[in-house]
């Protein structure tokens, strides 16, 4: 009984909605008006008690009452203005005009209203924009004048808590019919405007029917408000009426002007919002377009999310504002901008504070050059995560067997008895703490990675056999880490043979600033065998170690970011890829983007051929589910889905394809002034190869004393011997040139040089070597002449004939050689000679050349110590445009 009690008062309570309804009003302009009232309200489902619908109406009535005072003031006026409008409009209501801020976006043809001219003209009146925001219900009617007073709207009882009810169901369909065409009969006519006028005070002021005036008007107590284009009465009469009078007031810029005529501004032709779309207005097909000046619901957001610069228009839609509103402002700021003009983040932020609302800037990373971006994570989010170790050092010290050692000594517990394979990278676990090692011996793991911009290795150990002592490749393994700016650990191996002597490792070490902890420094040494197991936890024991001071974090709870190791095309499992987690969490049906490629994770298998779902930060997995494959060092990253993932790809290989065919951005001699103009060099990074150690030593002397602009020469790596591929990848890593005195690249260098645009110098003399470097740093360098390489031929025969001297009888293995060209003889590597070619024969007639895939004699000028085995090198200088 209860219960349908309460549904019945629950039936009978009055709704916003139903509230706003009954006015024609919409409920937002009622939550509005009573939130300005201090009344609770939520929204259009709350109940609106009779207080407050007394409340309501109250207001309602204070902005009648006002209107009506203002027009009675303005009375005479309005008459003579409709009687003489012309006449009058300097006088009395230019003034207005001058006042009003534009707020009513009709068209001039408007036929409805114009016709109701002299009757809105009675209520002309300034209206400031205060005025307006307290009237803002009326707002809307404010653009429907003579109706107003013509309007049959029931007006509502101020008594009554329900001013629609029972008369305003009956009057609304008159309202519709007549109440809504203000064009009706006699109220747009000078005359009954005045009549209007008459009835205007009680109506405005009261919530009384209105009484007086045409009859069509008065007949019908009209509710507040009737449609869009209905809407007069409760509140509406103040706007409503100024409408008219500025019409008159602006006659001489209204087209239509006419005496008597109601005039509207043109400020917004067809920018009619229309009282959001009522059907009353829509009834007028359009014609009759006006916009209110109506105040907007409160609706400014409490924060913006700013993506970087915007439009005026933009942002005023963000913060739910006029744009005319956001440019105002903009101009007390002293910027004039328009509505499509951009603006930046500082006007943005001025903005939206003076607005009092919060700006989060989130600039979106720039996706496509992914690996460029660096998050910051907050130290909270930050775990530790294994050391990544590479291996380093001189061929047959020991590098692999170390490896294999450490693997199948320490297989992580939990995973022991899955069979090992190899994926680029593996794991290891002691002390319940992992490491992670890149199983890729040698240079390959880490200075490819280092040349594409991947930094993948946290610490580098260098393995030296205790036996040979430091070689020309351990001394290049030093190198490539300290240009890597990683920690060395020395791993001094085959202790177990009776020849090792780890003290002289230790003391030639020191010549490379790696001085053991024992003697002051802080390079540890670990002794090992790798081939009996000896030291090995030590090793491990050492790294974790490093690894603590380091203090190596990730976070894993983000989207991952890895770097391919390795990759390649599997027969059964299309591409693979061996990557190498280094950020946030791999998850399985993760879209990704790995160098130009992309894919979705299908599937993930660890080092002991485990299958995983996840994998988080420094751990390897091989991975299916690539499109194609993608290339060792490519940096790899999670995106929302495969689309965004392919579309970053498609740009990343166009952007490669653009970049390779234009101008490479090593560091070249010939464009070393430009750089160190730029700022962007400070360190001249010098790779020197020499034929032999005193005049590599020699040339770092010289070239370190050289001191220009501030730019300094730095020797990342010297050493004898020819140019090697291993060279010039660590140029390519450290934007390096190369220097190669009195040797050349062997035939893999030469492909490389090539390939990463490695700017390679030979020379023979020191002083030239200084001067190039010192003329380059000033700009000065004139590369007027440039060598260009032409052919080689392999010594295939040496003929000694009396008289002539040595024929080389060779076979030209790549190019041509000239008879005019210079030759170069090398051997080993190593330049022997260079000069002119004396003499070029096919069989015994001279040739003037002779081209790859056949055979010749040559004859060295002056030079006659030609060997098997050794390589002559034709070149000519060709002269270069600057
Ligand atoms: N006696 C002894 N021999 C070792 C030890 N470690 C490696 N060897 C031997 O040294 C030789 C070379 O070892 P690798 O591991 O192949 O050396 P590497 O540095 O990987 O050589 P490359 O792959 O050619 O660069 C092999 O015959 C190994 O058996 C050790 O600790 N003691």
């Amino acid at each position: 009984m209860d219960n349908k009690q309460d549904s019945k008062d629950n039936k009978d309570k009055l709704r916003v909605y139903e509230y706003a309804k009954s006015l024609n009003m919409s409920s937002k302009e009622i939550i509005t008006i009573l939130k300005r009232l201090d009344l609770p309200v939520n929204n259009h489902m709350s109940v609106m008690e009779n207080e407050m619908v007394n409340k309501v109406e109250g207001f309602f009535r204070n902005i009648k009452q006002n209107a009506a005072v203002k027009r009675a003031q303005e009375t005479t006026n309005v008459s003579v203005s409709s009687a003489q409008p012309t006449a009058n409009k300097p006088q009395s209501q230019q003034p207005h005009q001058q006042e009003r801020k534009p707020q009513l976006i009709q068209e001039n043809k408007n036929t409805t209203q114009d016709r109701q001219g002299p009757m809105n003209s009675i209520n002309t009146k300034p209206q400031t924009t205060e005025q307006q925001s307290e009237q803002r219900p009326a707002g809307q009617q404010t653009s429907r004048p003579a109706q107003a007073s013509s309007n049959n709207r029931p007006a509502q009882s101020s008594n009554s808590s329900r001013p629609s009810q029972g008369s305003n169901n009956s009057s609304r369909p008159a309202q519709s019919g007549q109440g809504s065409r203000p064009s009706q009969g006699s109220s747009s006519r000078p005359g009954q405007g005045q009549g209007g006028q008459g009835n205007r005070p009680s109506s405005g002021g009261q919530s009384r029917p209105p009484q007086g005036g045409q009859g069509s008007s008065a007949s019908r107590p009209s509710a507040p408000r009737q449609d869009a284009s209905s809407r007069p009465a409760p509140s509406g009469q103040s706007r409503f009426d100024s409408k008219p009078a500025q019409g008159q007031a602006r006659g001489n810029d209204n087209r239509n002007a006419r005496p008597g005529q109601k005039k509207f501004e043109d400020g917004k032709p067809g920018g009619f919002r229309g009282n959001n779309g009522r059907g009353g207005q829509k009834g007028r097909g359009g014609k009759f377009q006006q916009q209110p000046p109506r105040e907007k619901v409160d609706n400014t957001p409490k924060k913006i999310i700013v993506r970087g610069t915007m439009t005026v228009g933009e942002l005023a839609k963000l913060l739910h504002k006029d744009a005319s509103e956001v440019i105002k402002k903009l101009i007390f700021l002293g910027v004039m901008a328009t509505i499509n003009q951009e603006i930046d983040m500082d006007a943005i932020h001025l903005i939206a504070t003076d607005y009092g609302v919060e700006v989060e800037v989130k600039i979106p990373v720039e996706e496509d050059s992914f690996e460029t971006v660096e998050e910051s994570d907050e130290d909270g989010d930050l775990v530790t995560r294994p050391p990544v170790v590479t291996i380093m050092g001189h061929v047959d010290h020991g590098k692999t067997t170390l490896l294999d050692a450490i693997r199948q000594t320490n297989v992580t517990g939990g995973e022991a008895g899955g069979i090992t394979q190899h994926i680029g990278a593996y794991q290891v676990e002691i002390n319940h703490k992992k490491i992670t090692f890149l199983d890729t011996p040698g240079h390959e793991a880490f200075t490819l990675m280092r040349a594409r911009g991947a930094q993948v290795t946290d610490i580098t150990i260098i393995v030296v056999a205790a036996d040979d002592g430091i070689m020309p490749q351990t001394v290049e393994a030093i190198n490539h880490a300290k240009a890597a700016g990683v920690p060395i650990i020395v791993a001094v191996n085959k202790i177990d043979k009776p020849e090792a002597n780890t003290e002289k490792i230790k003391q030639e070490m020191t010549e490379y600033e790696l001085v053991p902890e024992e003697w002051g420094g802080d390079t540890i040494f670990v002794e090992v065998s790798a081939k009996q197991r000896i030291g090995l936890e030590g090793l491990l024991e050492m790294i974790l170690l490093v690894a603590e001071v380091n203090d190596y974090k990730a976070n894993p709870d983000k989207r991952a970011r890895a770097t391919v190791i390795e990759a390649e095309l599997d027969k059964g499992k299309g591409p693979v890829a061996r990557i190498l987690v280094q950020h946030g969490t791999l998850k399985i049906g993760d879209a990704f983007v790995a160098g130009n490629c992309f894919g979705r994770i299908r599937a993930m298998v660890n080092d002991k051929g485990r299958r995983l779902k996840e994998a988080g930060p420094s751990t390897p997995v091989e991975i299916t589910g690539l499109t194609e494959v993608p290339q060792a060092g490519d940096p790899f990253m999670v995106f929302e889905d495969e689309r965004k993932a392919r579309a970053i790809a498609d740009r990343r290989s166009i952007k490669q394809r653009q970049s390779d065919m234009g101008a490479n951005t090593r560091v070249t001699l010939d464009d070393l002034y430009n750089h160190i103009k730029d700022g962007e060099i400070k360190d001249l990074n010098v790779i020197i190869k020499s034929d032999v150690q005193g005049s590599s030593e020699a040339l770092k002397g010289s070239l370190a004393k050289i001191d220009i602009e501030g730019v300094r020469v730095k020797i990342i790596h010297s050493g004898v011997g020819a140019i090697t591929e291993s060279d010039i990848i660590l140029a390519s890593a450290s934007n390096a040139i190369v220097i190669g005195f009195n040797v050349r690249p062997d035939p893999q260098a030469e492909a490389t040089i090539a390939q990463e645009k490695v700017d390679v110098r030979m020379h023979r003399v020191i002083y030239n070597v200084i001067d190039e470097i010192e003329q380059a740093m000033k700009g000065m360098l004139d590369p007027i002449f440039k060598e260009v390489v032409i052919g080689h031929a392999e010594v295939r025969n040496v003929f000694k004939v009396t008289k002539v001297g040595a024929i080389a009888g060779c076979m030209i293995t790549s190019g041509k050689i000239t008879r005019s060209a210079e030759a170069r003889l090398i051997r080993g590597g190593i330049v022997v000679f260079t000069g002119k070619i004396d003499s070029l024969k096919r069989f015994k007639d001279d040739a003037k050349e002779v081209a790859q895939g056949y055979e010749c004699g040559i004859t060295l000028d002056r030079y006659n110590d030609v060997r098997e085995g050794d390589t002559i090198e034709a070149f000519v200088m060709e002269s270069v445009e600057r």
